[in-house]
């Protein structure tokens, strides 16, 4: 099986590098950030969050991971794809993701889809902010994706431009710079650059030329195994 694992801080394009990525190897792309993003929706369903403390946000999130056992990727499969994005689960997802039951249910789901999925495609592509870790040592490759703070912020004001929500580039840089923060300094699994990882800098090449430059060292990777 070859496992690709992409990381990287928000908006520094892993998704849609990882997704022409993807494409071009005829890949199976397992995003996990789209894997807590439900799970924030399932949790928004089942209680109002807005008003909880703490401790009892961490509850209800102990709660949720209790009752979603059973066929854990089909109930996710299900949930649908219309919140996901909005602001207001970007940063719940962000609050979910540093509790360890949730990110104990996460992982379980992307090892399920792993197992799922890795008769049927030469390669899987896994994203995320821990995906490294998630894959492990089945790692063909691991791929660290980034990009300045300032222009992580540029392209999500662009991306946001035409939808309704706020783009303003103060405020938005203010919620990367928060996420950035979240993720980095999170207890459980924080976002961190592997060592034997390669470093993309997604700013001094277009998407074309990166996905064609990581294709080409995914290919070699695997030349190099059957040596
Ligand atoms: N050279 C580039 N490489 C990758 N993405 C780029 C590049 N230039 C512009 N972009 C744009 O940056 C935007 C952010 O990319 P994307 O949504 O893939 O980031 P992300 O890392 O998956 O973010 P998040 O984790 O917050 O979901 C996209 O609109 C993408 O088209
Ligand atoms: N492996 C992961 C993936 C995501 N998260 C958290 O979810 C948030 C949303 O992720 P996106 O990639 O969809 O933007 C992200 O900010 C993380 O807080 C995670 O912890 N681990």
């Amino acid at each position: 099986m070859n496992i690709i694992a992409i990381d990287g801080p928000a908006a520094s394009g892993k998704g849609t590098i990882t997704s022409a990525l993807a494409k071009k190897l005829d890949g199976y792309h397992i995003n996990s950030g789209s894997i807590y993003r439900k799970l924030a929706v399932l949790l928004c369903e089942k209680v109002e969050v807005e008003h909880l403390s703490d401790i009892a946000f961490e509850a209800e999130c102990n709660n949720l991971a209790a009752e979603v056992t059973h066929d854990i990727v089909h109930h996710l499969s299900e949930v649908s794809d219309a919140l996901l994005y909005t602001p207001n689960i970007s940063s719940i997802t962000s609050k979910i993701a540093a509790y360890s039951s949730i990110r104990k249910l996460a992982t379980q789901v992307q090892l399920d889809m792993i197992a799922m999925y890795k008769h049927r495609y030469k390669f899987l592509l896994l994203e995320g902010r821990d995906a490294a870790l998630v894959a492990g040592n089945s790692c063909l490759c691991k791929i660290f994706i980034t990009a300045s703070i300032s222009e992580r912020a540029k392209r999500r004001v662009k991306q946001l431009k035409n939808s309704k929500f706020s783009s303003i580039h103060e405020s938005i840089l203010r919620q990367v710079k928060d996420r950035d923060t979240g993720d980095v300094m999170r207890i459980l699994d924080p976002l961190s650059v592997s060592e034997d990882a390669i470093v993309v800098d997604s700013e001094v090449a277009s998407i074309e030329e990166i996905v064609e430059f990581l294709a080409a060292f995914v290919l070699l990777k695997i030349s190099a195994f059957c040596l």
